[in-house]
């Protein structure tokens, strides 16, 4: 395994008000990771720097085996370069059905002519049942995306994004919302997706994050306050002091 995400002493602050302060961590190209933190923490704040949506005033987020710095790309070419990030709200369309949804994810990103020009071809066809296949959709393939519950909304909006075939994606609470039986379903349905990329899932529910069982990251007031397990965590003074509000 070796690094793909490194954030080297970010810092950000809004009207000098410390967001993110001094924050290193870094995410290997495989597995899972999660990150949580209490109200305020600046978990969005880390992913809005992390996906080019907010500059920070210093440090250095590098990508890949060249170490490219992220700081100063634009979204889209941050996106390009195998980042897909999952916003809390599922957006899928509504009135195309989930093997549309998901056929479009597949033509969309890379080449622009392919969408406009390129008629379906079998291995899209055979593709978009691959990912049907993995997000547990794919009985429901000629369903229209309206017609889904929250959750399975959720695991369309996943598998679109698993379609432009990310090296990281970024996933901002997928529990929320959910019933048990789903959370259930979406905790296999990220572990496999971590079996060939990086997954780091941003989220607020421990029980969520005990599931996953997987390397977790305490931030707290825009730093890392503790990281390990989850049993190594939650067991940590800082962590239980914060999370108690003392
Ligand atoms: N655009 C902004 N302008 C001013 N302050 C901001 C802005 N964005 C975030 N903040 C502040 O920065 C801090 C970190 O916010 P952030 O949204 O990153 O935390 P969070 O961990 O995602 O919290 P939550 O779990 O509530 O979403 C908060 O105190 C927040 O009020």
């Amino acid at each position: 395994m070796s690094t793909l995400l490194e954030v080297d002493s970010i810092s950000v602050s809004f009207d000098g008000f410390r967001a993110i302060n001094n924050l290193s961590l870094t995410v290997p190209d495989t597995g899972l990771r999660a990150i949580i933190g209490p109200n305020g923490a600046g978990k969005t704040t880390f992913m809005d720097v992390v996906t080019g949506k907010t500059r920070p005033d210093s440090g250095r987020v590098l990508w890949g085996d060249g170490a490219m710095n992220l700081v100063g790309l634009s979204e889209s070419r941050i996106a390009r370069l195998g980042l897909g990030r999952k916003f809390q709200r599922p957006t899928v369309f509504e009135a195309q059905s989930v093997a549309e949804n998901l056929d479009m994810a597949l033509r969309n990103p890379r080449n622009p002519f392919r969408v406009l020009f390129a008629k379906r071809t079998p291995e899209d066809r055979t593709r978009v049942e691959a990912i049907a296949e993995e997000i547990g959709l794919v009985s429901h393939l000629g369903r229209r995306a309206g017609e889904l519950s929250h959750g399975q909304k959720q695991w369309l909006e996943i598998g679109m994004l698993l379609a432009q075939d990310p090296r990281l994606l970024l996933v901002d609470e997928p529990a929320a919302g959910m019933t048990v039986g789903e959370r259930e379903h979406t905790t296999d349905l990220l572990g496999r997706a971590a079996k060939t990329r990086a997954v780091v899932v941003v989220e607020h529910d421990m029980e969520f994050v005990r599931r996953l069982d997987c390397r977790v990251t305490v931030l707290h007031e825009g730093r890392v306050l503790a990281e390990g397990s989850l049993d190594h965590v939650t067991s940590d003074q800082d962590v239980i002091d914060v999370y108690l509000g003392r």
